[in-house]
């Protein structure tokens, strides 16, 4: 898959909520009320990875989780992190 020139990850962020694009990383950092909700969102995350066979960078401490996604395959960002991203914060807001 084609890697997104910085114009268009700009452009699709701006749809996003809270993502930044630094180096060849898009990131958003997630807080919660406790390690309990951070990691049940982390594994309803995993699933959704799962199924797109597309996988986050991650940190988790305690109700803190930061994700970094890119794509190793392509080095670089491409449409694959962008549908991620949704995906993900999808997740956060039900
Ligand atoms: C074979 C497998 O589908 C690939 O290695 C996938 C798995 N998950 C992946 N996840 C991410 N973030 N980037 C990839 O390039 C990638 N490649």
């Amino acid at each position: 898959m084609q890697t997104l020139k910085k114009t268009e990850i700009e452009k699709a962020l701006s749809e996003l909520d809270h993502w930044n694009h630094e180096g060849e990383f898009i990131m958003r950092s997630f807080t919660f009320e406790n390690f309990k909700e951070a990691f049940s969102f982390m594994s309803r995350v995993a699933f959704e990875a799962e199924e797109l066979m597309h996988h986050p960078n991650w940190d988790n401490v305690y109700n803190k989780v930061n994700i970094s996604l890119n794509t190793h395959d392509a080095g670089g960002i491409t449409q694959k992190d962008i549908d991620l991203a949704a995906r993900i914060d999808a997740i956060a807001k039900s």
